[in-house]
């Protein structure tokens, strides 16, 4: 992929943002001249940073591990330190990126500066053919923590339907009610314990106070109980639906990653874990259908490291499948195109990828300059329904107290904020798709999205929904003008649709590449066994069937936990 941003440019223009140097308009204006996109770096790179965790250039190689984590991501981490704590054995974690010991990762406040440090690397989708073939930035943090470490912090479940909808395809025993006591468990919500909240559990979830909101935030409130949407006070509660003052995973001032809430306990409890930074995995080892151990690169040397009990391969929804193909796990004619040995003929691995669609789009100017956030930039979601027969919401609108819109709509303004909105029960799907067995190529990333109509129906139902908000009389002392996409594109359908195209994004979600049931596309079975091969699980965002209605850090911290438990029961 073309590398399409001045990274030090928008890095720059982050620092001066979150070190309180808050000029917006030379903050705007330098990261637009960046390009609002991110480098594509080398996915088996190599970068120095300092280490809680081992890093493989200072330590020997392990021989072995009872178990092994592949990846210390939102599952992988959860995955490790729950499984080293429940059953006592050892584990190993190799994790193919760097520490998370830095303050722009852990100050919740510095949370875009993450985007543009060694932590994130920068991937990108193939030109989207239903999205006037725009190629979109699609980063990932790779490191301790994985994506919790970069990602905006918000914590949401997602619909109970979204549960029982994977039990009822085959995900047997993944049903809302057989998740929501490990939901509970695993939780310390800042409102104590009820039906649906857990308290004391290692996960800290607050929410911002109201009164610190950002201005913009409390107007969207406003602006949408103005329209009649009853305000949600827990949207990890009974319901997701209306506007709601969102859930994080911050606490005393400080990111609640899935190192700071799992890994690093573990550690202090005393648990057998070892966790290896800088540690790019390469491939499993594969002997007479059993997963014994893992080939990766210890301080750059290829090395090889023996699983007694199992391998659990959490690298997230793009690597996951990577791995497992290098590894002949994947699609009979693919591995045999690409000359690696067929181990499990199994089609699904790398397709069905989904993610949630991003319409980065609704601007408006602001009157006069507004205030930083107290939080972290998108204090207030709304989920509600493209149309009154839809079972659950499907679609999103949230705010953001900065002008945020593509490349492609060109956006000038740099004194402003913007409405989000999106489609959180995409009908497209996509696929990661590997096309050489070097494993130091980067995979092709196809979320495909649009592709479906209903698709483009829900986007412009979400785009509205943004636009009536923010055109409320809530935003009068606040609001100058509507930069995007204007009244005069709206009411045109020809010009409306392009808007709507220009203004795809990702929220950053992909998942579903290895995903669990028993239909043919399955990878693994709801015990997270991946088909085929004995020794192996997958623990990560790849095995969710379909997209959860929320963000997808809960439901992946949620599949870690779940696999520690499932082995320590087994
Ligand atoms: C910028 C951004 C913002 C986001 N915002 C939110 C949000 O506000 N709320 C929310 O709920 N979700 C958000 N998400 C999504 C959410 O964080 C992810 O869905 C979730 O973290 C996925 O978890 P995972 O365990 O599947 O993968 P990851 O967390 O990505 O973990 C995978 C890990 O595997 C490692 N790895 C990969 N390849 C190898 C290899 N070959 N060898 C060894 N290790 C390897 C990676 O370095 C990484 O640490 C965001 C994501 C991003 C990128």
């Amino acid at each position: 992929m073309a590398k399409d941003i001045d990274e030090g440019a928008l890095g720059q223009a982050l620092l001066g943002l979150n070190r309180g140097r808050f000029d917006r308009r030379a903050f705007l204006t330098s990261a637009m001249a960046a390009g609002a996109s991110f480098a594509v770096a080398n996915a088996l790179g190599l970068a120095a940073g300092p280490a809680w965790a081992k890093s493989t250039r200072s330590v020997p190689a392990p021989r072995d591990a009872d178990y092994i984590v592949i990846g210390a991501g939102s599952a992988g981490a959860t995955a490790a330190g729950q499984l080293a704590l429940r059953t006592g054995a050892s584990v190993l974690v190799l994790e193919g990126g760097i520490s998370d010991d830095a303050e722009d990762i852990n100050n919740p406040s510095q949370w875009p500066q993450a985007l543009a440090s060694a932590f994130t690397k920068g991937y990108a989708t193939t030109p989207q053919r239903h999205a006037n073939d725009r190629v979109i930035p699609y980063p990932r943090g790779e490191g301790l923590g994985g994506c919790s470490s970069v990602n905006c912090m918000i914590y949401g479940r997602g619909s109970p339907l979204d549960y029982d909808d994977w039990a009822y395809n085959g995900a047997l025993g993944w049903d809302w009610k057989s998740v929501l006591p490990d939901y509970k468990a695993l939780e310390d919500w800042q409102g104590g314990a009820s039906d649906y909240r857990g308290a004391g559990g290692p996960l800290h979830v607050t929410q911002p106070n109201p009164t610190r909101g950002h201005e913009g935030a409390r107007a969207f409130m406003e602006g949408a109980k103005s329209l009649g949407y009853a305000e949600n006070p827990d949207f990890n509660a009974a319901a997701i639906e209306g506007p709601a003052w969102v859930n994080m995973t911050v606490y005393a001032g400080r990111r609640q990653n899935s190192d700071v809430a799992f890994l690093r306990p573990a550690l202090e409890k005393g648990a057998k874990l070892t966790v290896l930074t800088e540690a790019p995995v390469l491939k499993l080892v594969i002997e007479k259908g059993r997963c014994v151990g893992v080939q990766y690169l210890h301080a750059g040397q290829v090395t090889t490291v023996r699983a007694r009990k199992e391998v659990i391969l959490s690298a997230g929804a793009v690597m996951t499948p990577k791995i497992l193909t290098l590894s002949g796990i994947g699609d009979a004619a693919t591995l045999r195109r690409l000359g690696i040995p067929v181990v499990a003929d199994l089609p699904g691995v790398g397709q069905n990828l989904m993610d949630h669609v991003l319409g980065a789009g609704v601007n408006f100017e602001a009157k006069r300059p507004l205030p930083p956030t107290n939080y972290n930039h998108s204090e207030v979601y709304m989920w509600w329904k493209s149309s009154p027969d839809q079972p659950a919401p499907d679609i999103n609108a949230l705010y953001v107290s900065l002008p945020f819109a593509t490349k492609e709509l060109n956006l000038q303004q740099t004194n402003g904020y913007a409405i989000l909105s999106g489609v959180m029960r995409p009908k497209s799907r996509g696929a990661v798709t590997i096309t050489s067995a070097d494993p130091r190529a980067v995979p092709l990333i196809d979320p495909n999205w649009l592709q479906v109509e209903q698709d483009v129906i829900a986007l412009r139902a979400a785009t509205n929904l943004a636009r009536d908000i923010g055109n409320t009389d809530a935003y009068r002392d606040i609001r100058k003008a509507e930069l995007l996409p204007t009244q005069a594109v709206a009411s045109n359908p020809a010009q409306y649709r392009e808007f709507l195209k220009n203004s795809v994004s990702t929220y950053f979600h992909p998942v579903g590449t290895a995903k669990m049931g028993t239909d043919a596309m399955a990878v693994v079975d709801p015990r997270l066994k991946v088909y085929g091969v004995e020794g192996l699980r997958v623990a990560d965002a790849s095995v969710m069937p379909t997209i959860t209605t929320c963000n997808t850090n809960a439901p992946s911290i949620l599949i870690g936990w779940r696999a520690a438990k499932f082995i320590a029961n087994a």
